[in-house]
């Protein structure tokens, strides 16, 4: 079990009434998992007052619009498509990389609205995911490991992976650059998201409900998910979650018990809303089929209609011969498959699809018609942390999952 840490309670943030304050306070008291060991505390804290001080980078307004689309997908009348780096990296966000990423969301929407018989909802990757789990402290090389781009350097340096928390103004920076250039494309549609993991740069982002409603909007993203390491249910993230007006989605892998997911859903969807809560499973191609009926039909009986979001990436994640960590295309596809499968045996509506992509030509994953082999991962292998599929490899996937609507 990595350590977790007791996050300081700000007593900074402007413009929170002092009962939204101490709902905040409440979560912040909790154990917070995955969470950089800062160095210096008074900087974290001047850092999180500059941060609250910038505007928000997404309004309300447009939450409200993809609570709206999310209701839609909820009750099987649109699809979600989720996609985009593991990892952005600020020198890797180049509007090439932007538009390239967003372009290939675009096309894989358009081929699998014409199989679905239904629009698509776009939501990328982007704007903001920044901030990774980790499974060890350490890397291969026995360093402090990389935990983003927000947090510390990929560079394989010791004074690289300390934490330094002037990177989360930076992130802010590259996040208000990248929705620039998105807005500014045909890929205007797209709404972002992230994993709400780093809580330094998750809290100053909030801002009251301007229709004085008792939660608040982030202005981070339009949508924040929870990851499979930080959803302990008396954990920090998941009180974070229960604050936020955004939708939410929350990842659960095979460990997660029908009666669990039961609990998250009546505690992130309180009062029964549509969409509220997308709960994204990453099961492995070998568990979904057994994993995840119980779970849908327990969630289900609660009366509750959340997202059923396929993650077919996290699941299947392996070492190569040649070292690299890499994911086979046949098991991504495999995993959608069983995703699809369940869902219409059960009669509900396979939602959507969360996918690690972009639009570059990467060498990551294995497989697909090219055929990608354990030494062709050298080619180009780019990630600096999870293995992406390549626009081929994605188009390839939209194809293959748009034939299995209504099968
Ligand atoms: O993106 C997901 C996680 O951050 C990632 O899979 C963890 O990778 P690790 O097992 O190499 O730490
Ligand atoms: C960290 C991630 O996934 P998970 O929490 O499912 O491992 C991710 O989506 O990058
Ligand atoms: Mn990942």
């Amino acid at each position: 079990m990595y350590p977790t840490v007791q996050m300081e309670i700000p007593g900074w943030h402007p413009g929170l009434p002092p009962k939204t304050m101490g709902r905040l306070s409440e979560a912040l008291s909790r154990p917070a998992a995955q969470q950089p060991g800062w160095p210096d505390a008074t900087q974290v804290r001047s850092v999180s007052a500059f941060l609250a001080a910038l505007p928000p980078l997404v309004t309300p307004g447009e939450v409200r619009a993809l609570r709206r689309d999310l209701a839609r997908v909820a009750r099987g009348e649109a699809f979600l498509l989720q996609g985009g780096d593991c990892a952005e990296t600020f020198a890797g966000n180049t509007e090439e990389h932007v538009r390239g990423n967003a372009a290939t969301l675009l096309r894989m929407a358009a081929v699998l609205a014409e199989g679905a018989g239904l629009p698509v909802v776009g939501v990328g990757r982007i704007a903001g995911q920044y901030a990774k789990p980790r499974s060890n402290a350490t890397d291969g090389l026995g360093l402090p490991v990389y935990r983003g781009d927000i947090v510390n350097s990929a560079a394989p340096d010791p004074r690289a992976r300390i934490p330094d928390p002037v990177r989360m103004v930076q992130a802010y920076q590259d996040a208000r650059r990248t929705l620039d250039i998105l807005r500014s494309g045909r890929s205007a549609g797209i709404y972002t998201s992230h994993e709400a993991l780093l809580l330094d740069y998750e809290c100053p982002r909030l801002v009251p409900d301007p229709d004085g409603g008792p939660r608040l909007y982030s202005g981070s993203a339009h949508l924040l998910w929870i990851g499979e390491r930080t959803r302990q249910p008396e954990g920090a993230h998941i009180a974070f979650a229960g604050l936020l007006a955004n939708p939410v989605g929350l990842k659960i892998g095979p460990g997660t018990t029908p009666e669990q997911a039961a609990e998250y859903a009546e505690r992130l969807d309180p009062e029964g809303e549509p969409g509220r809560l997308t709960l994204i499973s990453r099961m492995g191609s070998a568990r979904v089929r057994d994993v995840l009926p119980p779970i849908v039909e327990r969630v289900t009986a609660t009366g509750r209609r959340v997202v059923w979001q396929c993650d077919p990436m996290h699941g299947n994640t392996h070492e190569s011969a040649t070292g690299y960590k890499t994911r086979h295309f046949d098991d991504v596809l495999h995993e959608v498959e069983g995703f699809f499968e369940v869902h219409r045996e059960l009669g509900t509506h396979p939602g959507g699809l969360h996918l690690e992509l972009t639009g570059d030509s990467v060498t990551e994953c294995l497989g697909g018609v090219r055929g990608i082999t354990a030494h062709g991962l050298a080619e180009r292998y780019e990630s600096t942390c999870d293995p992406r599929l390549n626009a081929h490899q994605a188009m390839e996937l939209a194809h293959r999952a748009a034939g299995l609507f209504g099968r």
